[in-house]
């Protein structure tokens, strides 16, 4: 074992098939490491098992075969070490917006007396736009503000990882670039260690440090991490005026286009691969480092500074 942060060491998902048929190979052999402070995306297509791995990472599910470190202990259930955050919010109804952040506070930190645990947990929620609305309970907030809410209990209750699955999956491309910013500004100030699936290439881009790139399932590897070096502090605006910033996005929308479906597990094996790959796609060259948008049918690309965001349009591309 290396002395990584987290570390995933040859996992593999299996389910059950229907009716006693094959097992699904969900995926097989996936290794990487986090190291402590990074901010790691991981993007692939639909069905690959994103969602899996941060389930098992979560303490919520197991892998079939693997190992699963962090800090040099087995992850061997939930903890309020990893915090999660997922798409559908998953607030408590009956509590107000503090109260949610609250929860998760006083648990974190029980020793704390009520009014430590408020101001704490009003200061996360300020810094996410919602300080005038923190009586408002979940039903009374729009969409944008319940996740804002999520966000803002998971980073007050400073898990040493922080696990978010789609967290801006089901908002408007406005209200997400809203909560993108203050994700960046609360990660700039904490550095905790981020592990985040996205569908939104562009958004991973803005966010990482590296990008972890699913092959499809069944049997899905993670093939390759991709180094993102555009300077922090990153902003929407500003990265795609970077010299590197199509080369790296090209290079992403090619895998997920192109490569994805068809590297096969045998590929990678044959390399010897355990690790992903680690690449910069501006040491390439061309085509990739081409700083031209890529367009095709199924990822509807427009990369000009105005597009909406590049968003994976979600398919199963199994292989029988
Ligand atoms: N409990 C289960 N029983 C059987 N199959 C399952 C179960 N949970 C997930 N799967 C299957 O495992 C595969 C991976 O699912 P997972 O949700 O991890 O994928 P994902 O990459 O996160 O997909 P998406 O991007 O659509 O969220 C899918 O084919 C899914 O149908």
């Amino acid at each position: 074992m290396s002395h990584a942060f987290v570390e995933v060491q040859q996992a593999a998902k299996r389910f059950p098939g229907a009716k006693g048929g094959e097992d699904l190979a969900v995926f097989e052999n996936v290794s990487f490491t986090l190291e402590k402070g990074e901010f790691v995306c991981i993007i692939g297509h639909s069905g690959c098992g994103k969602s899996t791995i941060m389930n098992a990472l979560a303490g919520l599910d197991r892998f079939s075969d693997g190992v699963m470190v962090m800090e040099g202990k087995e992850i061997d259930g939930p903890s309020l070490e990893r915090g999660v955050v997922f798409q559908n919010y998953s607030l408590l109804p009956w509590l107000s917006a503090l109260e949610n952040v609250r929860f998760g506070v006083r648990a974190r930190w029980q020793q704390w007396d009520g009014a430590k645990v408020t101001e704490h947990s009003l200061r996360y929620l300020e810094m996410v736009g919602l300080r005038d609305v923190v009586e408002r309970k979940p039903a009374q907030l729009s969409g944008g503000m319940r996740q804002r809410v999520s966000i803002a209990r998971a980073f007050a209750t400073k898990p040493k990882l922080l696990l978010l699955d789609e967290p801006f999956g089901a908002l408007d491309a406005l209200t997400r670039g809203v909560i993108q910013d203050e994700l960046i500004k609360i990660w700039t100030r904490d550095r905790q260690t981020v592990f985040m699936i996205t569908h939104d290439v562009d958004e991973a881009i803005l966010l990482a440090d590296r990008i972890l790139l699913m092959t499809n399932g069944p049997e899905a590897r993670i093939a390759e991490a991709v180094e993102i070096d555009l300077p922090r502090p990153r902003n929407r605006a500003e990265i795609i005026k970077h010299p590197h910033f199509y080369a790296i996005r090209n290079y992403l929308v090619d895998f997920l286009v192109n490569r994805s479906a068809t590297m096969r597990p045998g590929d990678l094996d044959k390399n010897g691969l355990r690790y992903p790959k680690s690449i910069n796609p501006v040491d390439l060259g061309s085509p990739e480092a081409n700083p031209r948008p890529v367009t095709d049918d199924s990822t509807k690309v427009a990369a000009t500074p105005n597009a909406t965001p590049l968003t994976v349009t979600p398919k199963e591309t199994h292989h029988g």
